[in-house]
């Protein structure tokens, strides 16, 4: 991981209304500090979605409402990301959920299944409300698989300029 670029510009952008997201996004930050990255955190009001294609990383995190669906303020955001066509730009989309609920997060798999298709799509992580002391090796986890993925890429890149 030493060798990454860490000049990638990253952002990661959130919907929380009750806190349960944010704090995962918090920790996903702290995370990605550790690894050598600083990414520009936004809550979804905050987010300008023209700059989209700034970014060489969109993380996002969600939580879910109605049954399964992503929040209105969210829409937007999915939408553009249909309409990107950046299939190389990497993302990775996290959220929590209440499994009470028919379908456990159901707003990361709907985030999940398109940026699968209009992406490069590194990671997915659902958490139970509030995250845990057992979820921070999963946080953990998930900065992991999305700072390989940038590794993987700029090695594509590299063989590709040559
Ligand atoms: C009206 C309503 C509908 C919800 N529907 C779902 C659902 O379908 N699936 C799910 O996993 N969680 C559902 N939830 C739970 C929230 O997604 C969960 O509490 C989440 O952690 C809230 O995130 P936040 O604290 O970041 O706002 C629902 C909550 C409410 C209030």
């Amino acid at each position: 991981m030493g060798l990454m670029n860490c000049n990638q510009k990253i952002a990661l952008v959130y919907a929380s209304v009750t806190g349960n997201t944010g704090a995962v996004a918090e920790v996903l930050t702290e995370r990605f500090r550790a690894a050598g990255f600083l990414p520009d955190v936004y809550e979804i009001d905050h987010f300008d979605i023209n700059k989209l294609g700034r970014y060489d990383i969109v993380i996002v995190g969600t939580y879910t409402w109605g049954s399964g669906e992503i929040p209105a303020e969210m829409q937007e955001l999915f939408e553009a990301f249909e309409e990107l066509r950046r299939p190389e730009l990497v993302t990775a989309v996290f959220g929590t959920g209440d499994s009470f609920f028919a379908e456990f997060c159901g707003a990361v798999n709907r985030f999940r299944d398109m940026l699968y298709v209009h992406t490069n799509l590194a990671a997915t992580l659902k958490i139970e409300l509030m995250p845990q002391e057992q979820d921070l090796v999963r946080c953990e986890k998930f900065v992991e698989a999305v700072v390989r993925r940038l590794v993987e890429a700029d090695e594509k890149r590299k063989r590709k300029a040559t």
